[in-house]
């Protein structure tokens, strides 16, 4: 690690740090220098990570394999290095988090939960006393390997929120709108979640927290959700006037807050697809043309979506319809504002995706997969409606093609295994979804295997954790900038050394780790296997401290 030329390392003890006799960095008094930057526990020590009061600056070099067909029909792979360099904003600020859909499961559910952890509260239930937790949320209650003790080559793992100066949760402001006016205390209470023990310790604060009203198409949701809607904005189809009065409400929380940023999320009800069409939505300047036409086939989340990016708000789809018709995609891109989706990956789909990877992976030919799943809470309600269920069935039934297509060994170029996914609502079962599935496969000599798994999801406490994580991440992307490295000796002396840096591109594909129904940049590849998925936060954040992937192959346990 070096020091930048002003020397203006930042410390919690203020001490300007001076490398010692062997380079390394130590405080003017001996001591080792205790970080301010958001590694409570590390420090990258490497002359190709920079930590200044600011910023973290890294140059990363890029190890891929480039891959050929020569004439001969022989792959040709070359390994290729691409240097880049990294900045972090250190400074967190005040983030707000306005959820679309906040009165209800997932939206209560999650506000309550940050409430509680905020507030460190213990509640009482039939198994004796819970403590607040994030549990399931990726960033706040997974770890990752920092590296190897250089004495004893175990493994040391540091938590996953340490990586990065991330966004902590119980820092996050919450807002939002609901086609239901009830207060959130009272949706709390409707949504039949949570443990009385812990409702009555987070009611009084609930209770003050009303959704601004929203949007409300009728045709985009089910019929039955026509009942909830008494907190609507007038206009039944999208208008220009409707874009404004979302981008005057993120406006004025943001200035009610102080915040410095806030993400938008969609965790309101499955709409039907829009259809994409021609001079309708495909292009940024037909949409907006459409939106002021006041076209039947913009989604209420679509309104949400365009309102978000002219507020350079980001905002992220965690249901399964296409939010993000093309015209969307290009405005984000031509505003450098932030887009994720689709559709939060709780339950089913998550054990998918890992089963499916295991298994594929493992060279057993999986043949069909039967996804049974009942659920009785208001989501099922809505998915009972054909349209709504049809987006839903496109979200969970796409996440094995990766994992198929990557092993040519097993399939048949288009060959895929049947799958099947089935939705009820069973009203008696609420929100603790039964997932039952059969996994099929053909194992060696004409044999099979069957995994039959009944898997019961609390559907809000597994899908809330992901609403955080998503926030989390996708705010500290937009901390995140980098450029192509020139090296010093070619830049222009003259220059701002910092010119030419940018932000990631617009469609955060590295949230697809907790999404069922992955968005990439147009043109790029779709992965849906659960480990390359949280691999490639892990890493993009290691890249941006200096750190190379973790690769686990072990050498120093096994070079003997
Ligand atoms: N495990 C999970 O819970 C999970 C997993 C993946 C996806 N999802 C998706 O997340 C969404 C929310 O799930 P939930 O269980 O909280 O559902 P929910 O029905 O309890 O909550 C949805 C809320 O959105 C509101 N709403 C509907 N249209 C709206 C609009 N145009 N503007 C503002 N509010 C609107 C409804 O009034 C309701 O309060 C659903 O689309 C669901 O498919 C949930
Ligand atoms: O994430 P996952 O458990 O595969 O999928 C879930 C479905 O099984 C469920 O029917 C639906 O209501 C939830 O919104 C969620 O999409």
């Amino acid at each position: 690690m070096t020091t930048d030329n002003d020397n203006s390392i930042g410390y919690a003890n203020g001490n300007g740090p001076t490398p010692n006799g062997n380079g390394h960095i130590m405080n003017r008094d001996g001591s080792l220098p205790i970080p301010s930057y958001g590694h409570g526990t590390f420090i990258v020590d490497s002359p190709n990570v920079v930590y200044t009061d600011s910023e973290i600056k890294t140059k990363y070099t890029y190890r891929t394999t480039s891959v050929i067909q020569d004439n001969h029909g022989m792959l040709v792979a070359t390994p290729k290095e691409t240097v880049y360099d990294f900045r972090v904003e250190r400074r967190v600020g005040r983030i707000g988090m306005m959820l679309v859909g906040w009165g209800g499961n997932n939206g209560t559910t999650v506000t309550a939960g940050i409430i509680a952890n905020r507030r460190n509260l213990v509640w009482d239930t039939r198994e004796g006393l819970r403590a607040a937790n994030y549990y399931g949320s990726v960033v706040m209650a997974s770890t990752i390997k920092l590296g190897t003790d250089s004495t004893t080559g175990k493994d040391i793992n540091v938590p996953f929120h340490e990586l990065l100066p991330m966004v902590h949760p119980n820092d996050l402001i919450i807002g939002g709108w609901d086609l239901s006016g009830m207060d959130l205390a009272a949706a709390m209470d409707r949504a039949a979640v949570l443990e009385p023990t812990l409702k009555n310790q987070v009611r009084k604060e609930m209770a003050k927290m009303k959704p601004l009203p929203s949007v409300y198409y009728p045709d985009f949701i089910a019929a039955n959700q026509e009942d909830r809607a008494d907190n609507v904005i007038p206009g039944s189809k999208a208008s220009t006037a409707h874009v404004e009065q979302i981008r005057k409400n993120i406006r004025d929380f943001k200035t009610e807050h102080s915040l410095d940023k806030v993400i938008v999320q969609w965790t309101a009800s499955t709409e039907r697809y829009a259809s994409i069409i021609p001079g309708v939505n495909d292009t940024a300047e037909n949409l907006l043309k459409s939106i002021s036409a006041g076209h039947e086939e913009v989604a209420p989340s679509t309104i949400f979506a365009v309102a978000s990016i002219l507020e350079n708000a980001p905002f992220i789809n965690g249901s399964p319809q296409n939010t993000f018709v093309p015209g969307a995609i290009e405005l984000a891109t031509q505003h450098s504002a932030f887009v994720g989706g689709d559709d939060f990956k709780s339950g089913q789909t998550k054990m998918k995706s890992a089963l499916v990877d295991f298994l594929i992976s493992a060279g057993i030919k999986l043949t069909s997969i039967a996804s049974y799943n009942h659920l009785g809470n208001n989501d099922g309600k809505n998915l009972s409606s054909h349209n709504q269920f049809r987006s839903k069935e496109i979200s969970k039934s796409n996440v094995v093609d990766d994992m198929v297509a990557a092993n040519t060994v097993l399939y048949r170029e288009g060959e895929k295994p049947d799958h099947t996914v089935v939705i009820k609502y069973m009203p008696a079962v609420g929100d603790n979804k039964r997932a039952l599935d059969e996994y099929y496969a053909e194992i060696f000599l004409g044999g099979h295997q069957t995994i039959s798994l009944f898997n019961v999801c609390e559907d809000s406490l597994l899908a809330a954790p992901l609403i955080i994580d998503l926030v989390v991440v996708a705010e500290m992307m937009t901390r995140i900038q980098w450029k192509s490295h020139v090296a010093f000796a070619n830049a222009d002396p003259n220059g701002d050394k910092d010119q030419g840096y940018r932000g990631f591109h617009s469609v955060l594909s590295i949230l697809s780790y907790m999404l069922k129904a992955p968005l990439t940049p147009p043109g790029t590849p779709v992965v849906n296997a659960l480990a390359k998925q949280r691999a490639a936060i892990a890493n993009i954040f290691r890249a941006c401290v200096g750190l190379e992937p973790e690769a686990d192959i072990g050498l120093e346990h096994k070079l003997l």
